[in-house]
């Protein structure tokens, strides 16, 4: 029997405004994200992508479709706090501009969702450490976000999805703030992260030098997927 994906999108449209504002956002879209695999989504700006992340993340609601977890439990359907559950007991997010809160730390960013969950400090602090130590910003733990580079910003911003041990990563445009020789180092620890943990990620970029790196490509157009 074929394993079902981690998270899947069937016949996913959103529309949003009505009348003449109406706009189809997304129009049937189909989408598996196995685990262990790197998926991007790509296509021309305002093709749908953020929506459709956003959807699959749990973070929106389609107007109709399912978006569903391992074959069988329906996101899209939850009730709301069982979907903030799940978005924050499996779901791992990057965002374009980091998300950092400034007054923080590396760690103390890193550490916030550990604390949301109400995990006890010891462990907190060796979680924090050891996905520091992964991304390689172990020397940066105690550097606030302005003390550090947009790349190493990022890192942190990966650490920090992380750091709860999700098995999804959603990232939208993650490297879009970045120069090219820094988003690609960005690509390879989100790709490597991917096939070290089986996560099941989908990102989106519109570079074609990130694109190459998938393991999985999602190309949309006007709101359909077109290969
Ligand atoms: N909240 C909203 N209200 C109205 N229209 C929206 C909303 N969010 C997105 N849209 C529209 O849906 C379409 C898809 O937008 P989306 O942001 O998903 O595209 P995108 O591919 O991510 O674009 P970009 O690459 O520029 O980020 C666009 O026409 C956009 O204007």
């Amino acid at each position: 029997m074929n394993t079902p994906p981690r998270l899947a999108g069937r016949e996913l449209h959103r529309r949003f405004g009505s009348g003449d504002a109406e706009v189809n956002a997304l129009i049937g879209v189909d989408i598996e994200v196995p685990a262990g695999q790197l998926t991007v989504v790509t296509g021309p700006s305002g093709s749908g992508k953020t929506t459709l992340l956003n959807l699959l993340g749990g973070l929106d609601r389609p107007s109709s479709g399912e978006v569903v977890l391992d074959g069988f439990e329906v996101l899209s359907a939850l009730p709301e706090d069982d979907v903030l559950a799940t978005r924050r007991d499996r779901i791992g997010y990057v965002f374009q501009t980091f998300g950092l809160i400034p007054v923080l730390s590396a760690a103390e960013n890193v550490e916030t969702p550990l604390r949301l969950r109400g995990m006890d400090p010891t462990e907190r602090a060796g979680r924090v450490a050891a996905i520091l130590e992964r991304v390689g910003l172990a020397r940066h733990a105690r550097q606030r976000p302005h003390e550090l580079s947009g790349g190493q910003q990022q890192r942190v911003g990966v650490a920090r999805a992380l750091v709860g041990d999700p098995d999804i990563l959603i990232a939208d445009e993650p490297t879009g703030q970045l120069d090219s020789d820094t988003a690609a180092t960005i690509m390879d620890l989100i790709v490597d992260l991917t096939h070290e943990r089986g996560l099941a990620s989908v990102i989106s970029t519109h570079d074609p030098l990130l694109i190459a790196r998938a393991d999985r490509v999602v190309r949309l157009l006007d709101g359909t997927v077109v290969g």
